[in-house]
């Protein structure tokens, strides 16, 4: 019986970097959480603890400080010089997998002027990409997590199977809500305006949540990921995570009252995780290849 080493990484995990771009009086910020990890022939380590191959985490670390000197620019380019930077430089390392969050900064306004250096944290919402380089080939699945969203009507669900465990009311008439995950694969590493494309994959979801008519959130999380495959022909392919977070009637009758749709519950937890991918017939689902490999949440 042998025993040897499987697949592995390591690097620094959640570098928090902030950077200020001077614009005169007008600052830019940005607000990044880095993760860098590196693969390649590092059985020298694992097994005698040789570290000749081992690009120090430290140094990942401060080399994502260095890198933003001068400016950061889009995540995605970002993380592509730095797995570029890991895997041209050391002979060992051969792969690498760069993970950004990106934190939003809104300027306060002040007296209807937006400020030159002041800036507030809107809620939860994180724009994400995971670059990852093996032997030269390159993939960006860029995202975002964490765009919560309700809708008070526009939402049914009936229809589904009724056994002795079964306490559902069908609704014709219910409020859905949910905190959408989305990352999607581009079709290539270059040419792609990034922001321009976040942006317009952010809207596009967001108007197909709030305009399709809801059966299910099984239904409109593939109405959302057509939408994106049919308006942004960059993107190969879309995976959702949509938790279903559940509003429930709350019972008012104990009270002589009737709940006309008015009153809920917004429960926690339990809540339905609905998940799901949406492809091109013309891209097979594992074309993604290494650019999904133990990406975390998919
Ligand atoms: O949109 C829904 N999909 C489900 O699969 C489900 N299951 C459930 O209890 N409520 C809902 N709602």
């Amino acid at each position: 019986m042998g025993i040897t080493l499987g697949p592995n990484q390591y690097g620094k995990a959640e570098v928090r970097l902030v950077t200020v771009d001077r614009e005169g009086p007008v600052h830019h910020l940005k607000d990044l959480t880095v993760s860098t990890s590196l693969r390649g022939q590092l059985e020298r380590t694992h097994l005698t603890g040789d570290n000749a191959d081992v690009v120090a985490t430290d140094t990942q670390k401060n080399t994502v400080y260095a890198f933003a000197a001068g400016g950061v620019g889009e995540v995605e380019d970002f993380a592509l010089r730095l797995a570029e930077h890991f895997t041209g430089s050391f002979e060992h390392i051969t792969g690498a997998r760069i993970l950004i969050s990106e934190h939003a900064w809104n300027r306060i306004d002040v007296g209807g002027t937006p400020h030159d250096h002041a800036f507030s944290r809107p809620g939860g919402e994180e724009r994400t990409t995971a670059v990852t380089l093996q032997d030269g080939k390159a993939w960006v699945v860029s995202g975002l997590t964490g765009l919560t969203v309700l809708k008070s009507t526009g939402s049914e669900f009936h229809g589904f199977p009724r056994d002795e465990y079964t306490t559902l009311a069908e609704t014709d008439d219910r409020i859905l809500a949910t905190a959408v995950t989305a990352r999607w694969r581009y079709s290539a590493t270059s040419g792609i305006d990034w922001t321009l494309s976040f942006d317009e994959i952010r809207r596009t979801l967001l108007e197909t949540f709030a305009t399709k008519h809801s059966l299910s959130l099984q239904q409109t999380l593939y109405a959302m990921g057509e939408a994106v495959l049919e308006a942004r022909p960059e993107v190969a392919e879309i995976r959702l995570a949509m938790p279903n977070k559940h509003h429930f009637l709350v019972d008012l009758s104990p009270f002589g009252l009737s709940n006309e749709n008015e009153v809920f519950h917004a429960a926690d937890r339990p809540y339905g995780l609905i998940e799901g991918t949406v492809l091109r017939d013309d891209e097979p689902a594992d074309a993604a290849g290494l650019a999904w490999y133990s990406l975390p949440e998919f």
